[in-house]
């Protein structure tokens, strides 16, 4: 079995454990259910340097990659740095992140925030808006169609962003529809871990342009950015190029810097 397989298993039962504990009424009573969203796909729109930051502590593939560093420090350096919005797993068997994390970001900064989940459960999308997100990542190699359209247009009914990963041609054709805000090809294979720029280069002709397309994944170096840049790229995901380092917002700051030219 590979990897994602077994993520969405843990994550099934997860979700179905947690609908016993909390029905989804508890979660709309909650302050920020009824609260204002921020666009991510708007501010990449307008941006010059499209930076999504990550918030991630460990990753199946890499193991430990921070985990000394508060969420509460890096939401304020990234806001500070210039990023469009921020990223934050909120998977902990697989990721060590959170819902708390999410809301300790949702405290410290006004970005506006992606929750990075595995949604399987339209539980998952109330909870989201619950905890102050205003974007959800959906990925298509996990999803059926209907699926994909159920859950986007839940999505969009709590003025959500929509973020709708795929990773090869046959996810991005079930996956083209109108409730989706952002197109984002993940240049890592989840189920293998490969990792290569050259999937957002050959998918990106095949995406409609009414879509913001993110490039996700394995980006170290503005570099990078400038070669993806000419394929209609608006958005670049970044995590462990960051999270690495002692600080994050630092070497964030310094990144969309050297990305302006400043
Ligand atoms: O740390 P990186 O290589 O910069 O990647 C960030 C982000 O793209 C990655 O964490 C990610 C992309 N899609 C996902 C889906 C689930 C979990 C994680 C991800």
């Amino acid at each position: 079995m590979n990897i994602l397989d077994k993520i969405v298993i843990d994550k099934r039962k997860e979700v179905n454990l947690k609908k016993e504990l909390i029905p989804i009424k508890a979660y709309e009573q909650l302050p920020y259910f009824g609260m204002k969203t921020r666009s991510l796909s708007k501010k990449l729109r307008a941006s010059q340097t499209g930076i999504i930051a990550e918030f991630k502590r460990k990753s199946p593939s890499k193991s430990i990659i921070n985990d000394t560093a508060l969420v509460e420090d890096v939401a304020i350096g990234y806001e500070n740095a210039g990023v469009c919005g921020m990223s934050i797993l909120t998977d902990e068997i697989y990721f060590g992140g959170s819902m708390d994390d999410l809301m300790i970001a949702r405290e410290n900064c006004e970005l506006p925030l992606l929750r990075k989940e595995f949604i399987i459960d339209e539980y998952q999308i109330i909870e989201a808006k619950a905890i102050g997100a205003d974007a959800i990542l959906l990925i298509a190699a996990i999803l059926t169609k209907a699926e994909i359209k159920q859950f986007s247009e839940l999505a969009k009914s709590l003025n959500l962003d929509v973020l709708l990963e795929v990773h090869n041609e046959d996810e991005l054709h079930k996956s083209i529809m109108p409730s989706l805000d952002m197109l984002g090809v993940n240049n890592r294979n989840l189920k293998t871990f490969e990792v290569s720029l050259d999937i957002s280069k050959q998918l990106s002709a095949l995406i409609p342009n009414d879509f913001v397309k993110v490039s996700e994944s394995g980006i170290s170096s503005v570099d990078a950015i400038k070669e993806l840049q000419p394929y209609g790229y608006k958005g670049f995901l970044i995590g462990e190029n960051f999270m690495k380092t002692g600080n994050p917002g630092a070497s964030a700051t310094q990144f969309i810097k050297d990305l302006a030219g400043l």
